[in-house]
């Protein structure tokens, strides 16, 4: 098969004219899901002769499949040592974005190319409830690529930044949902990434967690890694992204400076916020498109 078409900036390309390295490239980007067993009450109860025809047809949709277009011709280019904050509203496309540049979603168009291993921060799906947070460190450092010995060197570390204390050798579904976040944060950053993928963690703890979690993050992005993160708080964008992308409706909006993206999007959606009191659309020329 082909190799597929480099754009200009792709990683092997080496740094640009200004010494920066690419670290991830998304050209034109689009993901779409398929979402099945969403059709109307009449379209399940058609004739069988009618769904015959229509499962064997080339151009008309089948029945019950609803596709949601979540990212829509996303591109941009993101450095090492970058720390990328994604804003938007809710269903703008965010999360989808961040698990397609983590591997998890392959994109239906466009390509994404990385220099290094990104990782989503967060385990969850292999941790068990019913386990120790000590056999659920051995379990998620291993889920994380690293050996049994390289988790064993690290646990006391983990355990340590976690906070957990004896709560350790308990199981984790005893835990409050603050402690467990704290463990999952600290056995997800214990293998380093070269891109580290961050969905709203960083919204959980308390103050002093959020520190040391900023920290961490922080330590990652010297060790020249690339992180990407979603939040819905823009003081945790601002004070921990130098560059903010906004999504609206799948569309990459905007993109530059966080202390200017994020002012940009708190503006407009105060503006939104005044016109529906007032029972109106967002004045045109004034909205994201
Ligand atoms: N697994 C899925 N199957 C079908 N549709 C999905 C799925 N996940 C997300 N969507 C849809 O894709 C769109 C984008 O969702 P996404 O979670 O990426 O948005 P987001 O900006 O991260 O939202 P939020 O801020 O609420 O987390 C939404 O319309 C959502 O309903």
């Amino acid at each position: 098969m082909d190799a597929p078409e480099r754009p200009e900036g792709h990683p092997s390309a080496g740094p640009t004219a200004d010494g920066r390295r690419p670290a991830a490239i998304v050209s034109h980007v689009d993901i779409i899901y398929r979402v099945y067993g969403a059709g109307r009450a009449h379209e399940v109860e058609e004739d069988e002769s009618n769904l015959f025809a229509r499962l064997f047809s080339r151009t008309t949709p089948q029945v019950g499949v609803r596709e949601v277009h979540a990212v829509k011709d996303a591109s941009f280019v993101a450095y090492q040592g970058e720390s990328v904050g994604l804003i938007g509203r809710n269903g703008s496309g965010k999360s989808t974005l961040l698990r397609a540049i983590a591997g998890l979603i392959p994109p239906d168009r466009g390509q994404i190319y990385l220099d290094g291993r990104a990782a989503l921060l967060g385990v969850n799906a292999v941790l068990m409830r019913k386990l120790s947070g000590a056999r659920n460190v051995m379990i998620g450092g291993q889920a994380l690529g690293l050996s049994k010995q390289e988790v064993r060197e690290r646990f006391a570390d983990i355990v340590e930044f976690s906070g957990i204390g004896s709560f350790i050798d308990l199981p984790m579904e005893s835990y409050s949902s603050g402690m467990a976040a704290r463990l999952r944060f600290a056995i997800s950053t214990a293998a380093v990434p070269d891109i580290l993928v961050v969905d709203e963690a960083l919204g959980t703890g308390d103050a002093d967690f959020r520190k040391r979690a900023q920290d961490r993050i922080t330590q990652i992005r010297r060790d020249a890694g690339t992180v990407f993160m979603v939040s819905h708080n823009n003081n945790t964008i601002k004070s921990m992204c130098d560059r903010a992308l906004w999504m609206e409706h799948g569309h990459l909006i905007m993109d530059g400076p966080s202390g200017e993206v994020v002012d940009a999007y708190a503006e407009w959606v105060a503006r939104r916020r005044r016109a529906n009191r007032r029972g109106g659309p967002t004045p045109p020329g004034q909205g994201p498109a």
